[in-house]
């Protein structure tokens, strides 16, 4: 190599390796703050690292000394996109981009001077992708995600006696203020299952309100309905995004705050957190109670829905957690007024929500 292109190499390599390092590290600051993900933000910090230690291995020297900021003619060239970043994760996909590119150039130049070398940077890069992947599921949100993020108030029922009833409950109840509806009834035949989820969810879209499957992955997808809740001994997270798919919802239930941090890491889009009080619905030998949801509150980032025997005359207690979602089945299916029940949840729910948005 003449010493002009081994100058020019080295000054790519500097440049490459500089823009990797502010990349990774880019995306490092959002897995840490943004998303309190340890261990992909482990996973960025070693790649960073790595990639360092290999750039450590070249002559410092040779590197500085080609090393041109003011004369480099690209400084002066930016496109329209560089500064348009209106949400973090705007700044995140930025990121990937701009670190995988960055990762390919340096082990193109390093090719020309250590193939070792490039090898190393090559699994780096190979290993980036697969990190740089499981980040951008977390941040790209589906408008799905972005329905069940705005979502407050989640009520789970059964397939009911009849279908006319059914159905006119569900309108009624969707209009009345219920975002999510849970299709949850355990003595069901799969066939029924299948039928009132579908025709929940035709109705429940026509008040811009969601509907998921309890337990069943496949029952959820048969009914196209908007995703599925599963439990912490049932279907793993990660088997049933395999069967939804990314832009279905997952719901995964949590009883303590280790099981809250690991929905985060397993992908669900959001978690039940209970049992806060006994409930009529189903019972229990232990409580999560109001504890639990407070450090939910302060420790976790994807939306949470309190549940469990929650009612009109304790929903101040679990709003003075600061956490705003409720999901509910008694209160409202015990109710002498279902729909008027369902309007007083909402009214306490929104002026939460008006309280947090205001401070
Ligand atoms: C929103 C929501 N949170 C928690 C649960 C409970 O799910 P799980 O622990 O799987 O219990 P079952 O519902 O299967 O009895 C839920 N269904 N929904
Ligand atoms: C099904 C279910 N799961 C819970 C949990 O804590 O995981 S609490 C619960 C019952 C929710 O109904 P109600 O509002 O009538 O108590
Ligand atoms: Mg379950």
């Amino acid at each position: 190599m003449t010493r002009d292109s081994l100058e020019a190499t080295y000054r790519i390599l500097d440049a490459s390796a500089n823009r990797a390092g502010e990349g990774l590290r880019t995306l490092e600051e959002w897995t840490r703050f943004g998303l309190d993900a340890a261990e992909l933000t482990a996973e960025f910090k070693q790649i960073r690292h790595d990639v360092a230690a290999v750039l450590a291995q070249l002559p410092r020297q040779e590197l500085l000394a080609a090393r041109d900021t003011i004369g480099d003619v690209g400084t002066r060239l930016e496109t329209s996109t560089e500064y348009q970043r209106a949400t973090p994760q705007d700044v995140v996909q930025a990121g990937i981009a701009r670190t995988g590119q960055s990762l390919r150039v340096i082990e193109e130049y390093l090719k020309t001077i250590d193939a070792r070398l490039a090898r190393i940077v090559e699994q780096a890069r190979y290993r980036f992708y697969v990190v740089a992947a499981k980040l951008e599921l977390l941040i790209v949100r589906s408008p799905l995600r972005d329905r069940i993020h705005n979502a407050r108030l989640y009520l789970l029922i059964d397939a009911g006696s009849d279908i006319d009833t059914f159905e006119s409950n569900v309108a009624c109840m969707a209009q009345a203020g219920v975002d999510v509806f849970q299709l949850r009834d355990k003595r069901q035949t799969d066939r029924v299952l299948i039928d009132r989820a579908r025709r929940a969810t035709s109705i429940a879209h026509d008040f811009n309100a969601l509907v998921l499957m309890n337990d069943r992955a496949d029952l959820a997808m048969a009914a196209q309905c908007d995703g599925v809740h599963v439990g912490q001994d049932e279907l793993p997270v990660e088997l049933a995004r395999k069967i939804v798919g990314d832009h279905r919802l997952v719901g995964l239930s949590t009883h303590q705050i280790d099981q809250a941090e690991d929905a985060l890491k397993v992908g669900a889009d959001y978690i039940g957190c209970g049992p806060v009080f006994p409930s009529s619905t189903k019972t229990f030998q232990q409580y999560a109670g109001l504890e639990y949801l407070r450090d939910v509150a302060k420790r976790i980032k994807i939306p949470a829905f309190a549940i469990g025997g929650i009612e009109l005359t304790n929903l101040d207690e679990v709003l003075s957690t600061q956490v705003h979602r409720i999901a509910v089945t008694g209160v409202v299916r015990d109710a002498d007024d279902p729909v008027q029940m369902v309007k007083w949840l909402r009214e306490k729910l929104d002026a939460a929500t008006g309280e947090e948005e205001s401070r």
